[in-house]
């Protein structure tokens, strides 16, 4: 089987570009398979100065193609926070549930007009030859009041996704994909990864 090495630890994006790569005949390899003891700072500014931080480090240390995804949620009324913070947003700990609390909490007396929103993602390629490169995906949506449905991660229960008139954390691995930022910035990687491969 075809093996596409992912530089993350976090499992649910993990879940996430299997859903992806899976059906196209790839095994997803993350960093707790290939370089358990990796961590990367992420002191980038913007999404995809971080992805490529990983994605090159990552490269490097194995010799081969390696992927990498920086991602977040921007919400308007917050001025785009938590953004890049995302992961850490309610701390080192990195808790989902206590990142949705204090987005909750910052968004107790917006209301439902004013709580637009958007995950991003950055997605960098490097390979130990090549200069890397970057697609960006992103998914419109609305932070709702209070969390709803068990899939994905991050989020995804309070993000509820107008198109398909349910939460994020409602949908299928397979459904998400389809609509999601990750899922929109692979689609911008498949037309730009075969000429990067042509080059390498
Ligand atoms: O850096 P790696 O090891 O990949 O794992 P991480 O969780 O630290 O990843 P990021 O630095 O890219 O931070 C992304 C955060 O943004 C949020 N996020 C990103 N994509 C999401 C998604 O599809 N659904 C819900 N939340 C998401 C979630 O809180 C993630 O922890
Ligand atoms: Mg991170």
């Amino acid at each position: 089987m075809k093996k596409i090495i992912i530089a993350t630890k976090n499992k649910g994006k993990a879940k996430d570009f299997e859903a992806l790569f899976g059906p196209l005949g790839y095994e997803v390899l993350t960093l707790h398979d290939v370089a358990e003891d990796m961590d990367v700072e992420e002191t980038g500014t913007t999404f995809e100065e971080n992805a490529l931080l990983k994605a090159t480090a990552l490269a490097k240390r194995l010799q081969t193609i390696v992927i990498a995804d920086d991602s977040g949620l921007e919400i308007d009324a917050l001025d785009g926070r938590p953004g890049i913070y995302s992961a850490r947003y309610a701390g080192e700990e990195k808790s989902d549930e206590a990142n949705i609390v204090k987005v909750l909490k910052e968004l107790e007396n917006v209301e439902d007009s004013n709580r637009t929103a958007r995950f991003v993602c950055a997605i960098a390629v490097a390979s130990p030859s090549m200069e890397p490169i970057t697609v960006r995906g992103t998914c419109e949506g609305i932070i709702a009041k209070e969390k709803k449905g068990s899939n994905g991660f991050g989020y995804d229960p309070v993000f509820y996704v107008p198109s398909e008139n349910r939460m994020m954390a409602e949908l299928s691995a397979e459904e998400k994909g389809a609509i999601s930022h990750r899922g929109n910035a692979i689609k911008k990687l498949s037309v730009k990864l075969p000429e990067f491969l042509k080059s390498e």
